[in-house]
């Protein structure tokens, strides 16, 4: 297989289940529906799937189902994408061994975040990498210091690229300066805005690349969001992208993955419930959520993007 670029509008996919008494929780994966969902993407613009991330409720899955979505993602996709499957482990030999199923189902590229159980000092974080790289996918590192307390700053970062097969970041943590501080220590480095509620001012800054929750609700608004960075009509971008941000922010909240599927459903897509732990909003999460979400609706509705 061609080794492609990891980059474009990426979708952190969230999962849809069907009531089912003898799943885990009463809930099985729906995978038909998953596969329409990721079809769907593509169709509005996105060039890739992830699979398998916290949005996609990873932790909460058993290790079948794990797979079963990955190859899922990956078929529903085909020729038409890209699927960068997410590859967490708590430690290096669970995260390889997921790298090693990946590249056995036909993936363009795996997520990974560093050991999530604890602070892993650098000398660890490097050899769960090197591990996971040494499958030979190209990985995308994935600092999420919000899920794992690892803070991968930027010369760490930088340190990780020198691997073999470590091409991209999603840098979610927030803190827009490491985009072009990631770009100085490692320029061969893919960046990717791994947050929506930054999205805007890390394209702006560089990066080539956005993989985060809120375009498996608006994908198309996404996709001309991010064509608008990458082509610099910022007065475009902003117009769009401000009223959105609102919305956006959810993705970086402890509620987040509530919070996407209900956008979904806002947008006459189906969201669902999640498993467990994850429960359902308190009433007043929901109803901020909601105003957000609403506004954020009203304003796509008042200004449409080409098709
Ligand atoms: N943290 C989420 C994506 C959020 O933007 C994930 O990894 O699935």
């Amino acid at each position: 297989m061609t080794q492609e670029k990891l980059d474009g509008v990426i979708v952190a996919t969230a999962l849809p289940y069907a009531e089912d008494g003898s799943a885990p929780a009463g809930l099985r994966v729906d995978l038909d529906r998953y596969a329409e969902h990721c079809r769907w993407l593509i169709e509005n613009g996105c060039r890739g799937i992830g699979p398998n991330g916290s949005l996609g409720e990873y932790s909460s899955l058993t290790s079948e189902e794990r797979r079963a979505v990955a190859r899922t993602a990956i078929e529903a996709v085909g020729d038409d994408g890209i699927v960068v499957v997410g590859v967490h482990g708590v430690g290096a030999h669970q995260a390889r061994e997921w790298a090693e199923k990946a590249a056995e189902d036909g993936a363009h590229g795996v997520l990974c975040l560093p050991p999530t159980m604890y602070r892993a000092n650098t000398a660890e974080v490097m050899h769960h990498y090197e591990q996971v790289a040494s499958v030979g996918l190209p990985v995308m590192v994935y600092n999420n210091p919000i899920d794992t307390k690892v803070d991968l700053l930027p010369p760490v970062v930088a340190e990780l690229a020198r691997l073999d097969n470590v091409v991209a970041v999603k840098e979610f943590s927030g803190d827009v300066r490491r985009v072009l501080e990631i770009r100085e220590l490692a320029p061969a480095l893919t960046v990717v805005a791994g947050a929506d509620d930054v999205a805007l001012e890390a394209l702006l800054m560089g990066a080539t690349g956005w993989f985060a929750g809120f375009p498996n609700v608006f994908p198309a608004e996404s996709a001309h969001l991010f064509s608008l960075a990458q082509q610099g009509k910022l007065t475009e971008a902003r117009a769009l992208y401000e009223p959105l941000v609102a919305a956006f922010r959810w993705d970086s909240r402890t509620e987040f993955v509530q919070a996407i599927k209900r956008g979904m459903e806002l947008v006459g897509r189906f969201g669902g419930p999640c498993r467990p732990p994850r429960g359902p909003l308190p009433e007043d999460k929901l109803a901020a959520l909601d105003a957000d979400l609403r506004r954020a609706i009203a304003h796509l509705a008042a200004h449409p993007v080409a098709a």
